[in-house]
């Protein structure tokens, strides 16, 4: 299937001189959750802009579901519907009536029934006649979101959707995003959030110093760079690790108190076993065990570390 927006050679240098794109190559899936990670500063607001048209590219292509982004700037801006991180409404237009006013801008026909729905699926029905200024964060957020999808766009672009939100919130957050996707609209959401890509997206984008740096399924990419640690905390310290153990890989911490083995966490045979007994064989005696796997918050860690 054709990607619904497609990327190629996309970059960007401000005026001040600094790239904040660098070549960038992405294609977007339809239907997909795509989570951009990256830490301040790596360009994910400059590629969202870029994509929707508000800021223009250096160099580089744009397709959005067929249309030019650069040519055929309205065609392509109406496929999509951006959530900004700022807060951007008129506080003293009511609820009720946001999505039908952003709806127009767009050129759409009325469509009072679709944009009362939209505000019933936001929970926001109850709100509909209150003004925007007398509504808590959260709850303008999803105002912020109704009027992005008030002209039916396939894409939602959500820069840093839950940034500064109660995790209550967050956790309505994504379950809001999994209804949208399930209904078919392709969603892309920039976070420094890991565990909110770890939660919710099909792929993950790597991004830092507006280089792309990797592009992947999320459980492939845990499946890949996933490793699960198995930490023995030893009844009495070891000096170091004995010969005999020279087959597992095997570290010690806490002054020789905690004996901890790294494997890989999709293997068939973990080893755990094997080990265990070897240890009994040679009198090593452990009061306490714990297992733990590195998340995506660790490989995002040793991606970015690395390139610094
Ligand atoms: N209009 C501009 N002129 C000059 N430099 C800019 C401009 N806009 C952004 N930058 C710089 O480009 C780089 C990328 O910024 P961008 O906002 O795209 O990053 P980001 O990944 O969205 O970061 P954050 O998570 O902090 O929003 C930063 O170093 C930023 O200072």
């Amino acid at each position: 299937m054709q990607p619904i927006l497609s990327l190629r050679q996309v970059s960007k240098t401000y005026a001040s001189g600094h790239t904040a794109l660098d070549h960038v190559d992405l294609d977007i899936h339809r239907g997909e959750i795509f989570a951009l990670l990256g830490p301040n500063g790596a360009g994910k607001t400059t590629l969202i802009s870029i994509i929707c048209g508000i800021v223009t590219p250096s160099t580089g292509t744009i397709l959005v579901d067929g249309n030019d982004a650069i040519r055929q700037p309205r065609a392509a801006r109406s496929k999509i519907g951006l959530v900004p991180q700022e807060i951007a409404v008129d506080m003293f237009s009511r609820v009720g009536s946001a999505a039908r006013y952003s709806r127009g801008l767009f050129g759409k026909a009325p469509d009072h029934a679709y944009c009362d729905q939209l505000l019933k699926d936001l929970s926001l029905w109850d709100k509909r006649d209150a003004k925007i200024m007398e509504l808590s964060g959260g709850m303008k957020r999803r105002v912020m979101i109704a009027k992005a999808l008030s002209h039916e766009p396939d894409i939602l672009f959500l820069d840093e959707p839950t940034a500064g939100v109660d995790v209550e919130l967050r956790r309505d957050m994504w379950k809001l995003i999994g209804r949208l996707r399930d209904r078919g609209t392709t969603i892309i959401l920039t976070t420094h959030y890991i565990e909110e890509a770890e939660e919710m997206a099909d792929r993950v984008g790597v991004i830092n110093r507006g280089k792309l740096l990797l592009v992947e399924e999320k459980t492939a990419l845990m499946k890949k760079l996933g490793k699960r640690e198995l930490d023995l905390s030893l009844v009495e310290p070891l000096a170091a690790i004995p010969a005999e153990l020279g087959e597992w890989q095997l570290s010690l911490t806490d002054d020789g108190h905690r004996l901890r083995y790294t494997f890989d966490a999709q293997a068939e045979r973990t080893g755990i076993p094997s080990l265990l007994r070897k240890l009994h064989d040679l009198n090593i005696a452990f009061k306490d065990l714990d297992t733990s796997k590195s998340s995506l918050e660790d490989i995002f860690v040793d991606l970015v570390g690395a390139q610094a």
